[in-house]
């Protein structure tokens, strides 16, 4: 669905969503069928534990052996980072309490998270007895030059703090698996029994004061996870009765009552009342929206003021938030590339070096070496190494936490991999309807031509057969005709139907009734296409009655707020962005002129599966490419690039799966600032890996080459682990984004959520305004390099064909002169300006043609079409690129 910047849908829109709302009757729970029931009927429930003893990689195969025999346990999911199991379970079978003791029973210190608590549960704020014992003895125990015998109470801190470590060493060990407390145990034991009594305490004290560390870490990036987890209240409260009733009993169509201050428990439109909404939870927009009959609502946001009646419109399971939730957790648990390397690496490092320390220890026993004490304390310095645990940790806590970022950002990011992808892209490839523009239509113009038929007949027709459509143009042209007084019966529409980037088609009374572009005109047999160019940039439309063109219509869209700033910012890191769109070159262009020129290419009149090419094309040529659209035509496209990125938070169901990450709202900004959360996660691990990797090498090198220090080895294995969690954790308080323009003195985000928060309450109160639009961005922004102003963009039709000479290529053509250079650049040293664009003007290349084509590394626009191409399956052909890029019928017609 397109997102447009307001949920209150155009009157066509909600009446249809209305519509698809009523015919439910309202079934209450307890309803028979609860068989293939997909919730009330459903015996497996999910219960979210906190368990703090999951530290690491090792612990999962442990909780894993742990619960999955148990009888009515149906999945275990461990998400290290945030130290959460979730385990899906059949309640009649194994209760909750029963998972907790199992959990328990190997030290794991396992509590279940309360449905609806915003903090992880049992997490420990204060460090355990054991901790605060050992720790206490060992301090007494270093007065021992002044009284030798308390060096015994180091022995002692070393006992006093074991018991934990040895019943989770004794789980994994029954389990089959060599963990951390195993490997650490054996080195206490050596220590004492060299005599290193100091050592062995110090082992003990610096290990489990660690954990609990680590464990407080964590913490915030639990609650930030439990947070994301438990936005939804469990109970809901029937408008009509009063009844109180489970959020999961909950049927589509039933209508609830949300009061202020309480969170809106399920997706659907307001039926009455009126209040605002705050969607921070999961926009990330931190302003409320106003919201009135029939403005959309989501379940887990706040509703702020005044009451409002909701009617559902998803069941809690399919509600967005909770599809959100499984993302999240679907991502949490997907392991990116750099992770898997590291753990398949790790799996044979803790053997390795296992057998490394013993054959330290026994080799030279065997061989009667002098010097034993020092080959064994290297021994076990090795072995103390030998848990790879920082390492492990390192992917996976920065994944996590940028995740969680994102998340509260309002971006949906599906996984580590798409975070690491998101940091190397280099282009941008922008859908226009929808994305760049608001997707909100006016029209300009509509037009009987002939005479064949009066104003009215067309409006009846064009509104019937658009009140099928959900095209942003549909719900345009049905409030058009509303307001002349004609009102659609999409009920007397047969055999409607849609062609992907030409337009929609449908029988009234028997004639037949296409509505599109210049496209369709082909399709429908009607040869006698009008050069109807507008001068003002509109879209142009027609309609097509029996084969003879009877109407004509324009319309208009005006830019997103911030889109040419987040363009802006992309170019400032590096990348290039490019505008592919299925509408006309006058759109195009009046889009590019709005943004000031920002676009560093144009593509048009594509068919969706143009875009799949043209998407190939630019990571041939450019490197990783990012798409965003708004997932309905561009879904393929999507799905082709390296990130696909879909707008929007309405019934983007299928967006949410096409696409490899979502925006919760329709703030393009968010776009720069993911890619530069992806740029601070791939920064992060790398450091991560480089400091655990190097402390490791340190303390080894320390060892060979000057003395074996053992608690240098705890403390470089369980600091770095603290380390690495600690600097992951960074990338939760920044608001990523390299924020150049926030630098730079551009508005501070409270003024432009205030500019959005005011042009929806503008738009609901139903201010349609035209060309003007208060909302678009009419600025020129100056040079990123030199500062000075943009060229403005003079000539209304410049931007037909864009060439991106290779700045050697520059002599080799003629055309990429002065006037062209549309970004006005001084050419400076950055990527994205060293290229300038170059425009064909429109009096040497004639309408649609490349213009005479560049010599290979010519960039012309995918045109499959021009003004006739026969049967609808010639024209779908993806542009043929080979050569020059241009399509020969095209060129020779040119007008
Ligand atoms: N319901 C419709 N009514 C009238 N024209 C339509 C309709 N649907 C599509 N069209 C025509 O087909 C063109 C291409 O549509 P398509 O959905 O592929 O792209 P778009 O939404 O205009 O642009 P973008 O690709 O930037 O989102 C539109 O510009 C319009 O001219
Ligand atoms: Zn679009």
């Amino acid at each position: 669905m397109r997102g447009g910047d307001s949920p209150a849908k155009a009157p066509a829109e909600a009446a249809a969503l209305e519509e698809r709302l009523l015919p439910p009757p309202v079934t209450r729970s307890g309803d028979a069928g609860a068989g293939g029931g997909k919730r009330g009927g459903s015996k497996w429930e999910k219960t979210y534990l906190d368990v703090l003893g999951v530290c690491c990689s090792a612990e999962v195969a442990l909780v894993e052996r742990l619960l999955k025999p148990i009888d009515g346990v149906r999945s275990v999911t461990v998400v290290v980072p945030s130290r959460t199991v979730v385990v899906e379970h059949d309640p009649a079978a194994v209760s909750q309490s029963h998972i907790v003791k199992a959990l328990n029973k190997a030290g794991l210190e396992a509590s279940v998270r309360a449905y609806g608590s915003t903090s992880g549960g049992g997490v420990a704020r204060w460090p355990s007895p054991y901790v605060v014992a050992s720790g206490g003895l060992l301090l007494v125990s270093l007065l021992a030059p002044l009284l030798p015998p308390l060096r015994w109470l180091a022995l002692a801190a070393a006992c006093a703090g074991a018991p934990p470590m040895l019943l989770r060493a004794l789980a994994s060990g029954l389990a089959l698996a060599l963990d951390i407390n195993a490997l650490m145990l054996v080195a206490v034991a050596g220590a004492a029994a060299l005599g290193d009594y100091a050592e062995a305490g110090a082992i003990v004290f610096l290990f489990t004061a660690a954990e609990w560390l680590e464990t407080l870490a964590c913490t915030k990036a639990s609650a930030g996870m439990s947070t994301l987890l438990t936005m939804v209240p469990p109970r809901v409260v029937l408008a009509g009765t009063g009844e109180v009733v489970s959020v999961r009993d909950v049927e589509v169509g039933t209508v609830v009552a949300v009061r202020a201050g309480e969170v809106v428990p399920v997706d659907g439109v307001v039926v009455d009342g009126q209040s605002e909404v705050d969607e921070s939870s999961l926009t990330g927009e931190s302003f409320p929206v106003p919201k009135l009959p029939p403005s959309e609502v989501w379940a887990g946001t706040m509703n702020m003021d005044g009451y409002i009646a909701v009617r559902t419109t998803a069941l809690a399971d399919d509600s967005t938030v909770a599809r959100m939730q499984r993302l999240v957790e679907a991502a949490q648990n997907s392991r990116s590339k750099t992770q898997r390397l590291v753990d398949s690496c790790a799996k044979y490092y803790t053997p390795g070096v296992v057998v490394l320390a013993a054959s330290v220890a026994l080799v030279p026993l065997l061989l009667g070496a002098k010097d034993l004490k020092r080959w064994c304390q290297l021994a076990l310095v090795l072995l103390v190494s030998a848990c790879p645990c920082a390492l492990v940790l390192s992917t996976p806590v920065a994944t996590f936490c940028a995740l969680l970022r994102a998340a509260r950002m309002g971006v949906l990011i599906k996984g580590g991999d798409v975070l690491e992808s998101l940091g190397e892209i280099r282009v941008a490839a922008f859908d226009k309807t929808g994305t760049i523009t608001k997707g909100q239509f006016s029209i300009d113009g509509f037009h009987v031509v002939g005479d064949k038929v009066e104003m009215s007949q067309l409006l009846y027709w064009v509104s019937s057969i658009e009140s099928k459509s959900s095209h942003p143009m549909a719900a345009a042209l049905v409030e058009y005709s509303q307001s002349k007084s004609i009102q659609p019966k999409p009920e007397n529409v047969t055999e409607f139907r849609i062609f992907p980037g030409e337009g929609i088609s449908g029988v009234i009374n028997g004639r037949q009734i296409f509505i599109g572009n210049r496209r369709i005109m082909a399709r429908s047999s009607c040869y006698t296409a009008p050069e109807m160019d507008d001068h003002r940039g509109a879209s142009i439309g027609y309609v097509i009655v029996d084969g003879d063109l009877v109407g004509a219509f324009s319309l208009s869209d005006d830019c997103r707020t911030g889109a040419a700033e987040a363009i802006m910012e992309l170019r400032s890191m590096g990348i290039k962005s490019v505008m592919l769109t299925g509408d006309s070159r006058a759109a195009a262009t009046r889009a590019q002129q709005q943004l000031g020129g920002v676009l560093e290419e144009l593509h048009y009149e594509l068919l969706p599966a143009d875009k799949v090419s043209l998407v190939g094309d630019l990571k041939a040529r450019a490197g990783a490419t990012l798409m965003v659209g708004d997932g309905m035509n561009d879904a393929p496209a999507l799905a082709a690039s390296d990130v696909g990125v879909s707008m929007g938070l309405s019934g983007s169901a299928a967006a949410m799966e096409t696409s490899h990450a979502t925006l919760m709202s329709s703030d393009i900004l968010r776009v720069p600032a993911a890619v530069a959360l992806g740029r601070c996660t791939r920064a992060t691990i790398a450091a991560n890996v480089v400091v655990s990797v190097g402390a490791k090498a340190a303390v080894l090198a320390l060892a060979v080459a000057w003395r074996p220090l053992l608690w240098a080895a705890v403390l470089a294995d369980v600091g770095t682990c603290l380390l690495v969690v600690l600097h992951s954790m960074l990338l939760l308080r920044e608001p990523a984004g390299t924020g150049s323009w926030r630098r730079r003195g551009g508005p501070p985000e409270a003024c432009r959520a205030t500019a959005r928060s005011l042009a929806m309450r503008s738009q609901l109160d139903g201010a349609s305004n035209g060309g003007a639009a208060g909302g678009s961005v009419r600025r020129e922004p100056g040079c990123r390099c030199c500062q000075k102003p943009r060229k403005p963009f003079e000539q209304e039709h410049a931007a037909v064909v864009i060439d991106i000479p290779a700045p050697s290529a520059d002599a080799e053509h003629p055309r990429a002169t002065a006037k062209g250079d549309a970004t006005g650049c001084c050419g400076g040293a950055r990527v994205a300006c060293a290229a300038p664009t170059t425009v064909t003007s429109v009096n040497c290349a004639p309408r649609g043609c490349c213009g005479g084509k560049g010599k290979g590394d010519s960039r012309v626009s995918a045109r499959t079409s021009c003004s006739s191409n026969g049967g609808g399956g010639a024209a779908r052909d993806p542009p043929k690129k080979a050569g020059n890029g241009c399509n020969a019928r095209c060129c020779s017609s040119g007008k």
